[in-house]
Order: C-alpha cells, then sequence, then structure tokens
C-alpha cells in the first residue's frame, strides 16, 4: 500500500515511479547555514609545484599523509635552526598577506568560494602551494567558516549576508615550510552586538595565551588562561580541535588543547613553533559534524569566532611569526 517502513533514519518510500527508493537520511542542522555548491579544482601552475606535497594528489582515504606519519609519534616540537626560523617568518608573512588579501574582499554578496579563488591565486602566484587542498582530502584552498561553523568550512557559492561572521583560515607550504592563521571578520554593518563581542572575545582570548608563551611555560596553562578570559566573556570554549605544532609539516606535536583541565605534555623551548587557535561559541561548546565530513557547526547553532597565530618560542619570550602588519584592513573594533 505504500506506506513508508520507517526503519530509524533511513525511509524507505515510493518514488513517482511507484519504485521503492531510499530517501538520504535527514540530517539534523544546528542552525540557519546549509551546504552550498563548490566549484571544480583549481589548477596548480608549474611555479607551485616545488611546494606541492605528497597528498596533494593522493586519493588515500582520510589517514594522515604518509610524510606527516614520520612525526606522528613524537611529543615535542624540534627547536628550529636560525635557517628553519628563517622559513618559518617568511612562511608565515605569506600567509598574513594572503589573508589580509582575503579580509579586503569580505563584504556582502561575495560568495566564500571568491574568497577561495583569491586565495588559492595569491598563494600559487607566490610558487606556494595552498596547503588544506586535498590535505585529507579537503577539496578547497582556504577553511570559510560563517556564523554556526566552528571551523573547516568549504568555501561555496552562498554569498555572505550583512550581519554575518566569517573566518577564513589560511595555510599554505613555502620553500617546504607551513603557515597557517586565521581571523574571523564582521560581514556588513548588521552583526547583532553580542555576535561582535565574541568575536572580539576569541581575539583577546588568543592574545592572553600568547602573553603566557615563553621558555618553560607549560603547554597546558594556556588552556586555563584562555578558559579564563572565555568564562568572564560569558561564552564556551569548543574542545574538540586544538593548536597545533607546525613546521615541515601541517600538523605534529604538540596538540594544544585551549580548554582548562586539559592535559597537555611539555614545556615550551626557544625554537619551538606551533599554533594557538581557540574557537570561542556563544552558546555551547559542544560542536558536530556536517555529513560532509569536514565542517564542524556548533551543536545549538549559536555563532563561534576563532583566531589562529603561529608562535615561536624564544630565549627571551615569543614571536607571533603571523602578526598583524600596519596595512592589514582593520577588525572592528579597530
Ligand atoms: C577528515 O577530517 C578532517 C576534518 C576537517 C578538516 C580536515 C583537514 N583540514 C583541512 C584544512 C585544515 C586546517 C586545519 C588547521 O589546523 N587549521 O588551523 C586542520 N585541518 C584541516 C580533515
Ligand atoms: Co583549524
Ligand atoms: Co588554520
Ligand atoms: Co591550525
Amino acid at each position: 500500500d505504500g506506506a513508508d517502513a520507517e526503519r530509524g533514519p533511513w525511509r524507505y518510500c515510493l518514488d513517482s515511479g511507484a519504485n521503492f527508493a531510499l530517501e538520504q537520511p535527514r540530517f539534523a542542522w544546528t542552525g540557519e547555514l546549509r551546504p552550498g555548491r563548490v566549484s571544480a579544482r583549481r589548477p596548480l601552475p608549474p611555479a607551485c609545484k616545488p611546494n606541492i606535497p605528497d597528498y596533494a594528489s593522493t586519493y588515500a582515504g582520510s589517514g594522515e599523509p604518509r610524510f606527516e606519519a614520520r612525526h606522528a609519534n613524537q611529543t615535542a616540537p624540534p627547536c628550529l635552526s636560525p635557517a628553519a626560523i628563517a622559513k618559518a617568518r617568511t612562511a608565515a608573512l605569506l600567509g598574513r598577506q594572503i589573508l589580509d588579501l582575503a579580509h579586503a574582499a569580505v563584504r556582502p554578496g561575495v560568495t566564500t568560494d571568491e574568497l577561495d579563488r583569491i586565495v588559492h591565486d595569491a598563494t600559487v602566484e607566490a610558487g606556494a602551494y595552498p596547503a588544506p587542498l586535498n590535505y585529507r582530502l579537503f577539496p578547497k584552498s582556504v577553511c570559510t567558516s560563517v556564523n554556526e561553523v566552528v571551523c573547516h568550512g568549504i568555501p561555496d557559492d552562498r554569498e555572505l549576508r550583512d550581519g554575518d561572521i566569517v573566518n577564513v583560515d589560511i595555510s599554505a607550504i613555502l620553500d617546504g615550510f607551513y603557515a597557517d592563521l586565521n581571523e574571523t571578520f564582521v560581514v556588513g554593518t548588521s552583526t547583532p552586538a553580542e555576535t561582535k563581542a565574541l568575536v572580539k572575545c576569541a581575539h583577546d582570548a588568543l592574545t592572553a595565551a600568547i602573553a603566557e608563551c615563553k621558555p618553560g611555560a607549560r603547554y597546558r596553562d594556556l588552556g586555563e588562561v584562555i578558559t579564563a578570559h572565555v568564562k568572564k566573556c560569558g561564552f564556551a570554549v569548543d574542545r574538540t580541535y586544538c593548536g597545533h605544532g607546525i613546521g615541515e609539516t601541517f600538523h605534529q606535536a604538540p596538540s594544544i588543547p585551549h580548554y582548562a583541565g586539559n592535559k597537555a605534555k611539555g614545556v615550551m623551548k626557544a625554537g619551538h613553533c606551533f599554533t594557538i587557535e581557540p574557537m570561542i561559541n556563544m552558546g555551547s561548546w559542544r560542536d558536530k559534524h556536517w555529513p560532509d565530513g569536514w565542517t564542524a557547526v556548533t551543536a545549538d547553532g549559536k555563532p563561534s569566532a576563532q583566531f589562529e597565530h603561529m608562535l615561536l618560542v624564544t630565549e627571551t619570550g615569543v614571536e607571533v611569526l603571523s602578526a598583524r602588519l600596519p596595512t592589514s584592513p582593520p577588525l572592528w573594533w579597530e
């Protein structure tokens, strides 16, 4: 009689041709955002060939690329040599310049796919490789995370709207060294005051964590400082995604949680290079994945904001390799 046979989230039903069709399970979207259309893969000109990583063309599963596995079992990052520090500075400066280019393009009506094109083209024109592209099969060259997206949003044909917030997370490989940094921007002029406060809170939490960085500081203390700041703002620290060592690989030891009470190992030493990238949620700290396998969203659909810097521990403290420039477009409160 064509009655639907309910079997959990999968439903058997009669399609128009009176055939049994298997419907996709209904996904419980947490907010208003929905996936858009993702454009075709962008070309890689010969100039960026020296920086193309082994994962760029693999069709492997979601496992870490072979090259990165070499660092999987280390607990502390290497102490960079002066030559490696020079490469880290150069890569981070390129990453900063690319992030600022994307920031300058953010306005209502611009699609996140357009931001991906700007980032991809600027990266390959510098002879670098856009690190997200095909990293664990991620389909685009930058992560663009709108509103309730916590991180790893996929650029698509959705136009940014007045009142949105958008995080642009840049990572690039230059001369064999990774850069990784991000900022969250307000779109247009009608973003609610509480959402703007969330953005500034994420920025200031990162600033407070950076102030703790010096030789002998414990990685696990960064989460205490971030959480103390975020609680004062009345928001929550996402617990799923961590900062990470960075260098000749995208992600290496240490893993740096952003929440209080974490069990991160190790102390900072001069020459350690890593990111701190707190994701601050307006409501619950909980997140979930979209069916695409990458996009992380807040479980309650409320906004999330993030800032990420690349840090280098020095003999006397810390150097912010991805620091803003005098030419960087101002953040909403600047
Ligand atoms: C299959 O599992 C996943 C899920 C999500 C994402 C990815 C892969 N990936 C792509 C870009 C990217 C950026 C970072 C980063 O550190 N940003 O600060 C981390 N992972 C990244 C894989
Ligand atoms: Co990230
Ligand atoms: Co990043
Ligand atoms: Co990162």
